[in-house]
C-alpha cells in the first residue's frame, strides 16, 4: 500500500473487547506503530476495535480509504467495527477472522453520528458548566465574608490590585470598607488586625505558608528559605542561617556597613553637593538603593558589587527586578501557572537563571563567591558566608540563600530609608528636633564618627523616628499569605479550611486603637513619654513589619536595623536635604516592595 499516511500508532483490540472503552482506558493500552492497514492486519488476529491516533489518516470511511487520506484533526478517533462472518474474498476488506462488506462505515464509536462542530459545542458547554459549578461552589464557601462583589467570583480583583501599583493601599481600603476580614478573591481574604495576625503567625499555630511563596524561587526548580512551603525544611534552613544573619559568627558586620555608609556620603559630597552657585539635584531614592545593594552584597559575597562607586544601575539589576517583581508576585496568585513555569518538564522552554539580564550577574557572582568556600582548599572566613558554610549549608543551598539575601535585603531597607527621609525632610519640626539630637550627641561625645549601633540605640528621638517611619510607610507589603488545613475563626469570622489569609500592614500600622486618633500623621513624639505597656504594644505592632515573633521572622532584621541606625545620622549630621518639588516628591509604585524613584532633592553642606 502506498498511502500518504504517516506511521500510525494504533491500539488494536480483539472482538471480545468492550466497544465502549474510554479514551483514558485506551491510553493505557500497549501501542504499536504501523505503517498501514496491512500491518494492522498482521499484528492482530481479530480486529474489532481500532483506535487511531491523531496523527492518523481519515478512518471514517472504508478501511481502504486510509491509504489516500489526509491527517485527522480529531484527538483520538475510535473506530468501531463489528465482525460479520467472512463472506468476501476481497483481501483489502478482510481482517483475519473479521470481514467487512463493501461500504461498511467505520465510525467514531463515541459520537461519530454527530457533526464535529456539535461535538465541539457540547465540549465547550460542558467545560463552561464545570467552571460555573466550581465558581458557585467557591462563592458559596466564603459568601458569609464581606468583600468587593467580583472578589467573590474571580481572582481578577486581586490580580488587578497587584498589578495596579497600589496593592497595599487597596487591601487597606478593603479592610476600611468591609472590616478586619475582607474577601479579596473566592479563596483569599485579607486580615488587617494585628493581634489576630500575630496569633496566625505564632510559632505553634495551625497556619503555614501556601503555594504563593513558591513564586520566590529565583531558580524555578530549587527552594530557598523564603520560598519553601515545607515547615521542616524551613526550620532546618533557618537554624543554619541564623548565626550568620544575627552577626554572632561575623567579625566585621558593623565595619562593612560603615564602609558603605561612607560610600554614600562620599558620593553625595563629591558629585551632588549643591551650593549658592551650583545646583546639582540628585535622585536620592536611587542613591539609597545603591547603598543598600552595596551593603547586602558586601555581606553576602565578602565584597560590595560597587553601585556607589559606579553611581549607576550596574548590569541593569534594578531595572530587571523592578520589571519582573510585579509579574512574579502576580503569578503567585495563579498556582496552575506557577506549576507550569516551574515544571521540570518544561525546563527546555525556560531561560537559564544565570543568563537572565541583571539577576543572572548576581547569580553568577554568588556562584563564584560560594565556590571559593567549598572544594579541596576552601577559603575560611568569619563572615556571613563563612558562617553559612560552618553551620552546614550545602554549596547549592549557599548559592540560593546568597541570592535571596540580595533580593530580600536591598529593596526593603532602601524603601525604609528613603520613605523615612521623605517624612523627615517634609516635617520641619521633626527635622529640626532630630538634627538637634544628633548635634547635641556629637557635642557631648555620645556620637562617634561614624555613629555606632549602640550609640544610635541610645538616641530616643532617632529611635522614635525610625519606628514612625516604618509605621507610616512599611517596606514589606507583599501579601505574605498563610493557610490552614482545618476550619478556623479569625476576627470572629469563620474561615473554611484551605482559605488563604493575606495581611494588610497599612491597616494595622495606621490603627487608631493602637496608635491614637492621629495615626495617619507622621509624629515620632507619639513614641516618647508614654506608659511602658503602651510602648510595648506599639513596638510589637511595628516590629510585625519584620514578621517578628513568628517562625518567619525576617532573618535580616539585625542588618536592617544597623543600616537605619546609621544612615539618618550620618546624612543629617553633614547635609541639609531639600525636595526640589514638594508637590511631586517621588514616583512610588507598590508591587510587594515599593519601587521608588525620582525623589529629587538638593543636598547642601550644613552650616553649623
Ligand atoms: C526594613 C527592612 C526589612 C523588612 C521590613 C523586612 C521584612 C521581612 C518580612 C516581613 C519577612 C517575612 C516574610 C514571610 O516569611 O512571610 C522577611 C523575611 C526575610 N528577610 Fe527581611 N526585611 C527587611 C530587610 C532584610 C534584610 C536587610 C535582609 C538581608 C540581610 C533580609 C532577609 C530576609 C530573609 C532571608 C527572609 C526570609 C526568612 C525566612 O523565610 O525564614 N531582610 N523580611
Amino acid at each position: 500500500m502506498n498511502g500518504t499516511c504517516p506511521r500510525l500508532p494504533v491500539w488494536l483490540d480483539t472482538c471480545e473487547s468492550p466497544a465502549s472503552q474510554s479514551h483514558a482506558q485506551n491510553a493505557n493500552k500497549p501501542t504499536r506503530t504501523i505503517d498501514n492497514w496491512s500491518q494492522a492486519v498482521q499484528h492482530t488476529s481479530a480486529v474489532a476495535v481500532v483506535h487511531i491516533h491523531p496523527s492518523c489518516c481519515k478512518a471514517n470511511k472504508h478501511p481502504q480509504a486510509l491509504d489516500h487520506s489526509t491527517p485527522q484533526k480529531q484527538a483520538v478517533v475510535i473506530v468501531e467495527m463489528k465482525c460479520p462472518p467472512c463472506d468476501t474474498t476481497e483481501p483489502s476488506l478482510c481482517f483475519p477472522n473479521c470481514c467487512f462488506p463493501h461500504g461498511t462505515e467505520m465510525r467514531d464509536s463515541a459520537m461519530s453520528w454527530l457533526p464535529s462542530s456539535t461535538v465541539a459545542l457540547i465540549g465547550t458547554a460542558l467545560l463552561l458548566c464545570f467552571v460555573i459549578a466550581t465558581r458557585v461552589q467557591s462563592f458559596v464557601r466564603t459568601r458569609h465574608i464581606p468583600g468587593p462583589f467580583w472578589a467573590g467570583w474571580t481572582d481578577l480583583w486581586m490580580i488587578r490590585a497587584q498589578l495596579s501599583g497600589r496593592f497595599c493601599f487597596l487591601l487597606q481600603d478593603a479592610n476600611k470598607r468591609y472590616g478586619p476580614i475582607a474577601k479579596i478573591a473566592p479563596n483569599w481574604v485579607v486580615c488587617g488586625d494585628a493581634e489576630e495576625l500575630r496569633r496566625i503567625w505564632g510559632v505553634r499555630s495551625a497556619w503555614k505558608r501556601p503555594f504563593w511563596y513558591r513564586a520566590f524561587r529565583f531558580d524555578p526548580y530549587k527552594d530557598n528559605a523564603f520560598s519553601t512551603t515545607d515547615d521542616q525544611v524551613h526550620e532546618k534552613l533557618r537554624a543554619k542561617l541564623m548565626p550568620g544573619y544575627g552577626g554572632k559568627d561575623v567579625d566585621n558586620l558593623h565595619e562593612l556597613i560603615d564602609r558603605q555608609v561612607a560610600g554614600l556620603v562620599s558620593l553625595l559630597e563629591n558629585k551632588y553637593l549643591s551650593s549658592k552657585t551650583e545646583f546639582k539635584p540628585v535622585d536620592l531614592a536611587r542613591k539609597v538603593q545603591y547603598f543598600t545593594l552595596d551593603v547586602i552584597s558586601a555581606l553576602a559575597f565578602g565584597k560590595e558589587l560597587g553601585y556607589l562607586a559606579a553611581d549607576q544601575d550596574l548590569f541593569s539589576y534594578i531595572q530587571t527586578t523592578e520589571s519582573t517583581l510585579p509579574i512574579m508576585l502576580t503569578i503567585g496568585f495563579m498556582p496552575w501557572l506557577l506549576k507550569l513555569i516551574q515544571s521540570p518538564r518544561l525546563k527546555f522552554l525556560m531561560p537559564d537563571i544565570d543568563r537572565v539580564v541583571g539577576i543572572g550577574t548576581v547569580v553568577k557572582t554568588a556562584q563564584q563567591a560560594v565556590a571559593e568556600r567549598y572544594g579541596d582548599k576552601p577559603l575560611i572566613k568569619r563572615d556571613m558566608l563563612g558562617s553559612f558554610v560552618a553551620n552546614g549549608l550545602t554549596r547549592e543551598e549557599a548559592e540560593g540563600e546568597t541570592v535571596v539575601q540580595i533580593i530580600a535585603g536591598s529593596d526593603t531597607s532602601a524603601t525604609a530609608i528613603r520613605s523615612t527621609l521623605l517624612f523627615i525632610i517634609t516635617n520641619p519640626l521633626v527635622y529640626r528636633r532630630l538634627q538637634a539630637e544628633i548635634d547635641t550627641g556629637i557635642r557631648e561625645g555620645r556620637i562617634s564618627s561614624p555613629i555606632t549601633d549602640a550609640e544610635a540605640r541610645n538616641l530616643p528621638y532617632l529611635q522614635a523616628v525610625i519606628r514612625e517611619g516604618l509605621r507610616m510607610w512599611p517596606p514589606a507589603t507583599a501579601a505574605l499569605p498563610k493557610v490552614s488545613d482545618s476550619d478556623q475563626v479569625v476576627c470572629g469570622v469563620h474561615i473554611p479550611a484551605g482559605t488563604i489569609i493575606a495581611w494588610a500592614p497599612f491597616s494595622f500600622l495606621r490603627s487608631k486603637k493602637i496608635f491614637g486618633e492621629d495615626a495617619d500623621v507622621f509624629r515620632p513624639e507619639r513614641w516618647l513619654d508614654i506608659e511602658p505597656e503602651k510602648y510595648r504594644t506599639m513596638d510589637q505592632t511595628v516590629m510585625m513589619e519584620f514578621a517578628s515573633g513568628s517562625r518567619w521572622e525576617c532573618l535580616g532584621k539585625t542588618v536592617a536595623q544597623i543600616e537605619l541606625n546609621k544612615a539618618y545620622v550620618e546624612l543629617l549630621r553633614r547635609f541639609d536635604v531639600t525636595l526640589v518639588d514638594p508637590t511631586n516628591p517621588w514616583t512610588s509604585f507598590n508591587a510587594a516592595v515599593f519601587i521608588q524613584s525620582d525623589m529629587n532633592v538638593v543636598v547642601t553642606r550644613r552650616e553649623l
